[in-house]
């Protein structure tokens, strides 16, 4: 769905990635990690075209942009939705107008068929329908989320962008995100592209991981590869304190750990 190839994308003096390749597979759920700075939103944004890059090849649903004439480009983007930190919902619109507003840009639609259709997007992030007609300040963290999810399926995209979706929610709101974003996929069949700091989301919902560092992807691969990667950063972030803390997957293993004086086989050849 998405392959990233190469790509450098600097301000001025400052190149904030280089030499980066990255792959997201149609029906999976990447989580895009990586220290604060790092450039996360940076490559979020060249992907989408909202800031320019010096190199490298993006290829979206399969196509290089750069290869594409303007009508195809304009195809392309309403395949894709996003749901930018802290929402972005326009405030002087109400959740229906919010979400109809990429259906007034792509699409030519009767103002019934673009109400019915905003309703079902409201029914399926789960707010209420009378959620309609309130404007963004009438709604609490979580529900702008999820009226910011909603306008992001409006077109009934093939690959949703989420940068931070469960940051500023409670660990309860932020766990029904993380579910609600699980069973879109499986329901709508959604790719999704997940920039995230939540070590939940990373445990719970991803199937993949991407780990940014040192201007490129580090490592590729589900939470054993990272486990496993012997990486300074990589290693406290995956297997520090708060990692500990979540049950069933490096949780228990690194419970163990603190428990056990004797390494496991799998920690004694990381330590080799
Ligand atoms: N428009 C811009 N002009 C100049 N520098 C920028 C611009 N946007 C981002 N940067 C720089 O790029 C670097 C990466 O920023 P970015 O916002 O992508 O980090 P991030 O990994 O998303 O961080 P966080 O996790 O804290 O949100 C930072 O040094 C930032 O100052």
């Amino acid at each position: 769905m998405l392959s990233v190839r190469d790509v450098k994308v600097a301000f001025g003096a400052n190149t904030v990635l280089e030499n980066l390749d990255l792959d997201v597979y149609r029906g999976e759920i990447l989580g895009f990690v990586g220290g604060s700075g790092t450039g996360k939103s940076v490559l979020m944004r060249a992907i989408l075209r909202l800031i320019p890059r010096q190199k490298g090849i993006i290829r979206i649903l399969g196509e290089d942009y750069d290869k594409v004439g303007e009508a195809r480009k304009v195809e392309l983007d309403s395949r894709l939705g996003v749901l930018f930190q802290q929402g972005a919902l326009f405030s002087s619109l109400t959740v229906r107008e919010n979400i109809q507003v990429p259906m007034r840009e792509y699409l030519d639609l009767p103002k019934k068929l673009m109400d019915e259709l905003a309703e079902l997007k409201i029914e399926m992030v789960g707010l209420a329908a009378d959620a309609a007609d309130k404007y963004p300040s009438e709604l609490s963290g979580g529900m702008i989320k999820r009226a910011a999810l909603a306008r992001a399926l409006a077109l009934d995209p093939d690959l949703v962008f989420l940068d931070e979706p469960t940051s500023g929610l409670d660990p309860i709101g932020a766990a029904e995100f993380d579910e609600l974003i699980a069973q879109l996929r499986d329901t709508l069949g959604l790719t999704v592209y997940m920039v995230t700091h939540d070590l939940d989301s990373l445990f719970s919902v991803c199937d993949r991981i991407a780990v940014l560092g040192q201007k490129h992807v580090l490592v590729e691969g589900t939470i054993d590869d990272m486990l496993a990667f012997d990486d300074p950063w990589v290693k406290s972030y995956f297997k520090g304190k708060r990692a500990r803390r979540i049950p069933d997957r490096g949780g228990e293993r690194d419970a163990g750990h603190e428990r056990d004086t004797a390494p496991a086989a799998s920690e004694k050849s990381e330590a080799n």
